[in-house]
């Protein structure tokens, strides 16, 4: 798997197929489902600590087994067996615009634990998005083109100073997807630890006296708000989770009177229903980040499996009113304020093959759709079986049982 013998003064390592590429469109559908801003221009991301703040912690399960293997694989690579603990794990995807210039990793005071990255491309160079190279600023291998399954592993000082082109292109660039992970001696930094706290007091404690429940809870709306310019500014750009349902081809419907100027705040927490061209389907999510986890689930699977098409019942949909269409119109104007940004920032997936029917039946019927390998895992806080993990589908959740 290793492309080279490492170089002492950068010491590095290119891992071909790292991950499978199921592996990769897992953690790309948890990355559309749940993210939000990121800590640069043009950039997103999905942090575990995120997806447990936002009831979706049963999605940290498909990374846990990655991050094994990858601090096995650092720590074997960098004679530091059993020294090492996660420090951070994340989804980082980068859309038109970003980049970032020659930096070394533990370039801050705050970041000096931060003794080893890794990242693996979750897709490519060239077939994905245009730009993004990754280059080392000495030594070799100089450049790196992301492709798909692949990952880098190096030393986060100043030895492997490196960067990464802008991603450019209006039509064929898409997102530019890592999973990226720093790990660090210092024990105290334990990414694991803060997690669990985490999981405490989100998940654990709950269950006390509310049942668990896999219906995501969004967090504040000023981390879904996407703008060119600054990430608080609300007079131009987009929520996050309707410009991604937009890219898949639909539009967001509330059914509650909208007064012009009454208080639409709190209106991405309730209720709604998905709109596709003409057509109002019937089902009523919890809320729009619940439609979108469906939404990028039914794109991820449900379109490919055999089992849907065998089984087509016609899906309940309606022919959007006047009305209707006027009160969709009224939404976008709030939260899509420009649907040409979200087309040059959010690959269209609407060319991909859609069916309502399935799309329907699938999430009535709460078929049980994808069979992963062997995961078993400690931040497990569900009742699942350790061993084969299954997502579930349903109106009331996307989960793993
Ligand atoms: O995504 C990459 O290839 C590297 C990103 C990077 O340099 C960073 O996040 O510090
Ligand atoms: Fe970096």
């Amino acid at each position: 798997m290793a492309d080279m013998e490492m170089e002492e003064d950068h010491p590095r390592l290119i891992l071909h197929n790292f991950l499978t590429e199921d592996e990769c469109k897992e953690l790309e559908f948890i990355h559309k489902s749940c993210s939000t801003i990121g800590y640069r221009p043009n950039v997103f991301s999905t942090t575990l600590s995120h997806l447990i703040a936002t009831n979706s912690a049963h999605l940290i399960i498909p990374f846990l087994p990655i991050r094994d293997r990858l601090k096995e694989k650092v720590e074997e690579t960098f004679g530091c067996e059993y020294e090492l603990v996660t420090e951070f794990t994340g989804l980082i995807s980068w859309s038109r615009g970003a980049s970032i210039g020659w930096h070394s990793d533990d370039n801050r005071p705050y970041l000096k634990q931060r003794d080893f990255t890794a990242v693996c491309y979750l897709n490519s160079y060239g077939k994905d998005f245009e730009g993004g190279l990754f280059h080392f600023q000495d030594g070799e291998p100089k450049t790196i083109a992301p492709m798909v399954g692949d990952a880098v592993i190096y030393t986060s000082d100043g030895r492997n100073t490196h960067s990464v082109d802008e991603i450019f292109g209006q039509v064929t660039s898409g997102e530019r997807l890592t999973l990226t992970l720093w790990f660090s001696r210092d024990s105290s930094h334990d990414e694991d630890a803060k997690l669990i706290l985490l999981l405490e007091e989100n998940v654990l404690h709950k269950s006390n006296n509310v049942p668990w429940s896999l219906l995501p809870l969004p967090a504040s709306d000023n981390m879904y708000w996407f703008s060119p310019h600054q990430a608080s500014n609300q007079d131009i750009g987009f929520d996050i989770r309707l410009g991604r349902l937009h890219a898949l081809g639909f539009d967001v419907y509330y059914s509650r009177d909208m007064n012009f100027g009454s208080d639409l705040s709190e209106l991405l927490m309730e209720p709604m229903q998905l709109a596709r061209r003409d057509q109002l389907l019937d089902h009523k999510f919890v809320n729009v980040l619940h439609s979108l986890q469906v939404a990028q689930f039914y794109f991820w699977k449900g379109c490919k499996s055999q089992a849907f098409t065998n089984e087509v019942q016609s899906g309940k949909a309606v022919r959007l009113s006047r009305s209707q269409s006027e009160k969709i119109t009224q939404v976008n104007s709030i939260f899509l304020k420009d649907t040409k940004l979200v087309e040059t920032v959010f690959q269209s997936a609407d060319r991909c093959y859609f069916n309502l029917a399935t799309f329907l039946l699938q999430s009535l019927n709460g078929k049980i759709i994808h069979v992963g390998v062997n995961r078993d895992t400690m931040l497990c806080v569900r009742p699942v079986q350790l061993g084969d993990v299954f997502y579930k589908i349903s109106w009331t959740a996307i989960g793993i049982v």
